[in-house]
C-alpha cells in the first residue's frame, strides 16, 4: 500500500504533493474524486493563477514528451485550458511513468488564483477523462504498481491524525467497524444510489431515492436548489445577502442528526458537522449548497468532504463498488 500524506486546509480542500518529470519538479495538488484528469500550472500560462502557483518547466525534463492534443477541463469551480504532455509522475513511493497530463496555459478563474494547490489529481473512472488520455490511476494499475485495484481516503478533522489518500490497499486503523459495499451506479463519476436524507425519522429529501456522487474535491454538501432550501428552512438557517446559509452557533448543540441512509444504512452527519463554524468571525454556516448546475428532477447530491470526513471511504475499481466505515 502507498499512503500519500495530505494537509488540511480549513476542512475546504484536501491537498498532497506530487512531482512531475525528471529531475522531479513538486506540486501540491487536490486528488479529486470527482474529475478524471491530471493537470498542473506550466511555463506557457500568464494567467495570474499561473504566476503565483509552481509552473512545470518540460524544458528542464529529460522525460517529457509533448503532444500536440489540446485539454479544456471544466469543474463547478474554476477550468483551465492548455496541452497535454507525457512525463514521469512520483506520488509517494509509486513512479508512474508515461502518464499523460495537461499543462496550463489559461486559468482565468480568481478561485484558482487564490487556491492553495497547484494542479489537481483527478481519480474517477477513465470514461470522465478527455479523449485518449489513461487517468493516473489507471497507469498505476496498467504498470502493475498496485496489489488491489483501489484507493482510500482518509480525511482528518481538526486535530485528528493525518487525512492520507492510499493506493492499492486499505490500511484498517483509520476506521472502525465493518466496511459497508455499496455498488456504483453509473461508472463516469463515483456514483452511488441513495435510499434518503432524514431527520428525526422524518424523510426531508432524496424521497423515493437519488443518485449520489462520493467527492473529495467538493467541501460541502450539495444537492438540488428546492430539496436543500427545505433543509435550511428545516435546521433554522438564514440566507445571507451573500447567499450563503448562516446558523446561531449554539444550534450545534439542539440540531439532531441528519441521516444519509445508503444501501439500506444508515450514515448519521451530527450538526457539528453540517454546521461550519468560521472562527475568524465568529459565526456558523450551513455545510448544504443547493447546486444551480443539477435541474430539481433529476435529484443528485454531491457528498464531499463535509461527509467523508466522518466516513473513510474506499474506491474499488475491481468490483466498481465504494466501501463506507466509521473514520476513526
Ligand atoms: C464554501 C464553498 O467551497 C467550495 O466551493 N469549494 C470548492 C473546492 C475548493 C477547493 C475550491 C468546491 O467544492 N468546488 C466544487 C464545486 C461543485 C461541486 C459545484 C468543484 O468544482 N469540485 C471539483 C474539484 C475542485 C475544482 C476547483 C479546484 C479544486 C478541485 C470537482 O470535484 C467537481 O467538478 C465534480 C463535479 C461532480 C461537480
Amino acid at each position: 500500500v502507498a499512503f500519500e500524506p495530505m494537509r488540511n486546509y480549513l476542512d475546504i480542500a484536501y491537498m498532497g504533493i506530487i512531482s512531475v518529470g525528471t529531475p522531479p519538479q513538486e506540486f501540491q495538488v487536490i486528488f479529486d474524486t470527482g474529475s478524471a484528469d491530471l493537470w498542473v500550472p506550466s511555463i506557457y500560462c500568464s494567467s495570474p493563477a499561473c504566476s503565483n502557483h509552481n509552473t512545470f518547466n518540460p524544458l528542464r525534463s529529460s522525460t517529457f514528451v509533448a503532444s500536440g492534443q489540446p485539454i479544456k477541463l471544466i469543474y463547478g469551480t474554476g477550468k483551465m485550458s492548455g496541452f497535454v504532455g507525457y512525463d514521469t509522475i512520483k506520488i509517494s513511493s509509486l513512479v508512474d511513468r508515461n502518464q499523460a497530463f495537461g499543462l496550463s496555459v489559461e486559468e482565468p478563474d480568481k478561485i484558482l488564483e487564490l487556491a492553495t494547490f497547484d494542479g489537481i489529481l483527478g481519480l474517477s473512472y477513465p470514461s470522465l477523462s478527455v479523449k485518449g488520455v489513461t487517468p493516473v490511476f489507471d497507469n498505476l494499475w496498467n504498470q502493475g504498481l498496485l496489489s488491489q485495484k483501489l484507493f482510500a481516503f482518509y480525511l482528518s478533522s481538526k486535530g485528528k491524525k493525518g487525512s492520507v489518500v492510499m493506493f492499492g490497499g486499505v490500511d484498517p486503523s483509520y476506521y472502525t467497524g465493518e466496511l459497508h459495499w455499496v455498488p456504483v451506479s453509473k461508472p463516469l463519476y463515483w456514483q452511488i444510489s441513495m435510499d434518503s436524507i432524514s431527520i428525526n425519522g422524518k424523510v426531508i429529501a432524496c424521497d423515493g431515492g437519488c443518485q449520489a456522487i462520493v467527492d473529495t474535491g467538493t467541501s460541502l454538501l450539495l444537492g438540488p436548489q428546492d430539496a436543500v432550501l427545505n433543509i435550511q428552512e428545516i435546521i433554522q438557517a438564514r440566507r445571507s445577502t451573500s447567499g450563503e446559509y448562516f446558523i446561531d452557533c449554539d444550534a450545534v448543540n439542539t440540531l439532531p442528526d441528519i441521516l444519509f441512509t445508503i444501501d439500506g444504512i444508515g450514515y448519521p452527519v451530527p450538526a457539528n458537522a453540517y454546521i461550519q463554524k468560521d472562527a475568524a468571525l465568529g459565526i456558523c454556516f450551513s455545510s448544504f449548497e443547493g447546486n444551480e448546475d443539477i435541474s430539481n428532477n433529476s435529484e443528485e447530491w454531491i457528498l464531499g468532504d463535509v461527509f467523508l470526513r466522518l466516513y473513510f471511504t474506499v474506491f474499488d475499481r475491481e468490483n466498481d463498488r465504494i466501501g463506507l466505515a466509521t473514520a476513526v
